[in-house]
């Protein structure tokens, strides 16, 4: 669908960038293929369990480390090992980080890690803060499916101020620098908005980190 004014490429804040349509539709195919891949178990799709007993609401797989309340770790629910985090993902990312920042990404931007989240009708992520990897790397999401409201909030509190972008399938941000602690969370999807030939129900995002951890 080609908007009547195609939407633009944003800092919406200090480190936070917003490429619009970057995926085209074969790339986002390729990816959905294999976050479909990789949601089959063993090491699948799980949903997460605070100690609370509070029940995220969306599902995900982890590839590399993944976190469980309230740190990263190698083992998966199931225990069994988390798959592992491919090389093409890892160049995807640092093609993402160039496009957002212009320059080219350091060498040393080296992701390891990656979240798959899967949202469907009803899916919500509260604000947070991405705070368990050892380190300040940029942290690279792709959306594919469903459009989001994407919230990104400030560094200091889970309060307003805050802005609200709209995330659509094949959709980069990239958020780092001034903006890689600040609070951010997506209060709602679109149902039914995604590309109908991507042929996804629901929402998916992918982020793409650099643990900071030991291997
Ligand atoms: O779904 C999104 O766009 C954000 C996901 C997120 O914040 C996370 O996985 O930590
Ligand atoms: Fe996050």
């Amino acid at each position: 669908m080609s908007a009547l004014f195609p939407r633009q490429r944003r800092e919406v804040a200090p480190g936070a960038v917003h490429v619009p349509g970057w995926l085209d539709a074969e790339e986002q195919a390729a990816l959905l293929a294999a976050c479909r891949a990789w949601a089959r178990p063993p090491a699948g799709l799980e949903t997460v369990v605070l100690p609370s007993g509070g029940v995220m609401s969306v599902r995900s797989v982890s590839l590399g480390w993944t976190w469980q309340p309230y740190r990263y770790v190698r083992v998966t629910r199931d225990g069994t090992p988390v798959k592992p985090f491919p090389d093409w993902l890892g160049t995807i990312g640092r093609r993402a980080v160039a496009e957002a920042y212009g320059a080219g990404p350091g060498p040393d931007f080296a992701p390891d890690l990656a979240l798959v989240n899967f949202y469907d009708d009803r899916a919500r992520m509260g604000l947070h803060q991405d705070r368990y990897e050892a380190g300040d790397e940029p942290v690279v999401s792709l959306s594919l499916g469903d459009t989001c409201v994407f919230r990104l909030g400030n560094t200091e509190t889970r309060t307003r101020p805050w802005t609200d972008v709209e995330l659509e399938s094949g959709d980069l941000f990239v958020f780092g620098g001034p903006s890689r602690f600040a609070f951010h969370g997506v209060p709602k999807t679109y149902p039914g908005t995604g590309p109908a030939e991507l042929g996804l129900r629901g929402r998916l995002n992918v982020t793409i980190r650099v643990s900071g951890l030991a291997a």
